[in-house]
């Protein structure tokens, strides 16, 4: 294991201990903070195509937010884990059924469109400030962002955490896609990326 991935390792579990340990009426609080802070700050055009997650864990919890940019035109999709080093993402239909994806995620079937979001909503265990990220560490958004790009699109990376995910600096690999902006209860921190 390289220096990075090991300080990695160490700053994704410190930082979801902290996390599971905000109480949940605060992470409820938080994320509907986070979700009227979103609606206000991020730019949605009717049509636009847009990624969140359901929660798993203790995650923000995003749903509010996705019901309010549906009300705003978006059209969502979800991630689906495919195989051990990809997700895609999926449509989002309100009366379709969720199916078991893996990891406890849960998310649309192959009956549902595979779409390309042009703003993502980005989950995190672990930001800094010049928007170097950690997830959980299956690299699966890294490489479904770097396929984005093969294919010439280069979605907006907002990701979503809760303030206390924050560390001074992520010891960043070369594969690791810089956010564009983070999303916050204290409000969406925009990054020169
Ligand atoms: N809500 C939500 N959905 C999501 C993600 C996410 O971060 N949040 N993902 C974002 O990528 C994908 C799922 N990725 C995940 C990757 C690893 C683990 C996980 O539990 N890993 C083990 C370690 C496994 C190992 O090292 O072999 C662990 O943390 O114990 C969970 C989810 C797709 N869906
Ligand atoms: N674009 C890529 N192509 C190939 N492998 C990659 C790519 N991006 C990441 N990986 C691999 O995935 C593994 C996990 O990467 P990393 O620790 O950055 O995950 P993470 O960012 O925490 O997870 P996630 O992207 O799922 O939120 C590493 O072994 C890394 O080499």
């Amino acid at each position: 294991m390289t220096d990075k991935v090991a300080a990695k390792a160490l700053l994704r579990a410190e930082r979801l201990a902290v996390r599971n340990q905000l109480p949940t009426s605060e992470r409820i609080e938080k994320s509907l903070t986070i979700a009227e802070t979103g609606l206000t700050t991020l730019e949605i055009e009717p049509g636009m195509v847009v990624s969140g997650f359901f929660p798993i864990r203790s995650e923000v919890d995003i749903r509010p937010l996705m019901a309010d940019l549906k009300s705003r035109g978006a059209v969502l999709c979800l991630p689906v884990i495919l195989d051990k080093t990809t997700i895609v993402f999926r449509e989002l239909h309100a009366d379709r059924p969720l199916v078991p994806l893996g990891f406890g995620t849960f998310g649309p079937g192959a009956d549902c469109a595979e779409l390309d979001p042009s703003l993502m909503l980005v989950p995190l265990a672990a930001f800094d400030r010049t928007g170097h990220r950690i997830g959980y560490g299956g690299g699966y958004y890294d490489r479904a962002i770097d396929r984005l790009h093969r294919k010439g699109l280069h979605p907006r990376l907002i990701g979503i955490a809760f303030d206390c995910q924050e560390v001074a600096s992520v010891p960043a690999e070369p594969h690791d896609m810089r956010l564009h902006g983070i999303l916050t209860e204290s409000g969406l921190r925009r990054l020169n990326s």
